[in-house]
C-alpha cells in the first residue's frame, strides 16, 4: 500500500492476448510481479507479467496484465491470492476477462460472449481454491454461487454495446473451466457441448469463486478466439498464437467496453474486511 498512492475500487484480470486493458489507465504505478510478495511469476506467452494501478474515468483500477492458471503447476490458493489482495486493497467491484474457444454455434471467433455463469469442472471434482480451512473473515464456509455474475453490469454491458455498434458481436452466455493445458478433444467438445456450455477456457472460474466467497461484484467476459472443433471431418486446430491474434484484433472493441462499463458503473465503497482494517 505504501507503494502506491492509487486505493483502487475496480480490479481487472487480463486474459490471454488482452494485457492492452491496462494501458488505458491514466497516472500509472506497475509492479512485475517478482516484486510483489507472495505473488507467482507468469510463465504463459500473453501475460506480462505486471500490476498496474491508475485511474480511468474517475475510478480508481487496479489491472492484473497477466493472470495464474492451475496448469502452470500452481495451487488454485496461489492462483486466486491477487482476488484476496484485491479484496484488502478495498476493490468493490471484479472484472474478469479470458479468452475461450465456443461451442455454441452462434459464437464466432472475434465475438465477445458476456459470462452468464460458469461451470468449474475442477470445482466439480474437489479441486477449490476454498478447500481447506475457511478464514472467516472473507467469507462463509458454504457460499451461495447463484448470481456470482453480477445482472446489473451484464445488462449495462450489453447496452453499452448497442451504443458503441458492436451489440451483433454479443451475447450472454455459460462459460466453462476445464484444467487445461491441452485443448479439447473432439469427444470432449461434444461432451461440453451436449451439457450447454457456450465457450471453454482454462481459467476464470476459480478467481470468480474466491472473488464471491469475499462479496466482490463480478463481471466477466470471454473473447472467442475459435471455435472449438466438434468434428472428425474438420482438419483445423487451435493453438495458443491464434488466440492471442484474435485478442490484438479485437483489442480496441474490448478497451471501449471495458472503459465505458467502468465509467458508468456505481461504486458503494462498503469493503467491510477493508473498512475494518
Ligand atoms: O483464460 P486465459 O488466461 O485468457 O487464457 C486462455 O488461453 C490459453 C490458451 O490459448 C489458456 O490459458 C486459456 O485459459
Ligand atoms: N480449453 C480451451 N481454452 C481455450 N482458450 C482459448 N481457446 C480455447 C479452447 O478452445 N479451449
Amino acid at each position: 500500500m505504501s507503494q502506491t498512492r492509487h486505493r483502487p475500487q475496480v480490479a481487472i484480470i487480463c486474459g490471454s492476448g488482452l494485457g492492452m486493458l491496462a494501458d488505458t489507465l491514466k497516472c500509472q504505478d506497475s509492479f512485475a510481479y517478482s516484486d510483489i510478495p507472495g505473488f507467482p511469476q507468469s510463465t504463459v506467452q500473453g501475460h506480462a507479467g505486471r500490476l498496474v494501478f491508475g485511474e480511468l474515468k474517475g475510478k480508481t483500477c487496479v489491472c492484473m496484465q497477466g493472470r495464474f492458471h492451475m496448469y502452470e503447476g500452481h495451487s488454485l490458493c496461489k492462483t486466486t491470492f491477487p482476488v484476496r489482495v484485491f479484496k484488502l486493497l478495498g476493490v468493490e467491484t471484479l472484472i474478469v476477462t479470458n479468452a475461450a474457444g465456443s461451442l455454441a454455434d452462434g459464437l464466432q471467433p472475434g465475438d465477445i460472449m458476456i459470462i452468464k455463469d460458469h461451470v468449474n469442472f475442477p470445482g466439480l471434482v474437489g479441486l477449490n481454491p476454498l478447500s481447506g480451512p475457511n478464514d472467516d473473515k472473507f467469507g462463509p464456509r458454504f457460499p451461495a454461487m447463484s448470481g456470482c455474475y453480477d445482472k446489473g453490469l451484464r445488462c449495462l454491458a450489453l447496452d453499452i454495446a448497442k451504443q458503441q455498434g458492436v451489440a451483433s458481436l454479443m451475447q450472454e452466455g455459460v462459460y466453462a473451466m476445464v484444467g487445461g493445458p491441452n485443448f479439447e478433444t473432439i469427444a470432449e467438445a461434444r461432451l461440453l457441448h451436449r451439457l450447454g456450455v457456450d465457450a471453454v477456457g482454462m481459467s476464470t472460474a476459480p478467481e470468480v469463486v474466491v472473488a464471491t466467497h469475499c462479496g466482490l461484484r463480478v463481471f466477466g467476459l470471454s473473447l472467442i478466439t475459435n471455435k472449438v472443433v466438434k468434428s472428425y471431418e474438420d482438419s483445423e486446430s487451435v493453438n495458443h498464437e491464434g488466440v492471442l491474434e484474435v485478442g490484438r484484433l479485437r483489442s480496441n472493441t474490448v478497451q471501449q467496453l471495458v472503459t465505458e462499463l467502468i465509467s458508468r458503473m456505481e461504486i458503494n465503497n462498503n469493503n467491510t474486511i477493508n473498512n475494518a482494517v
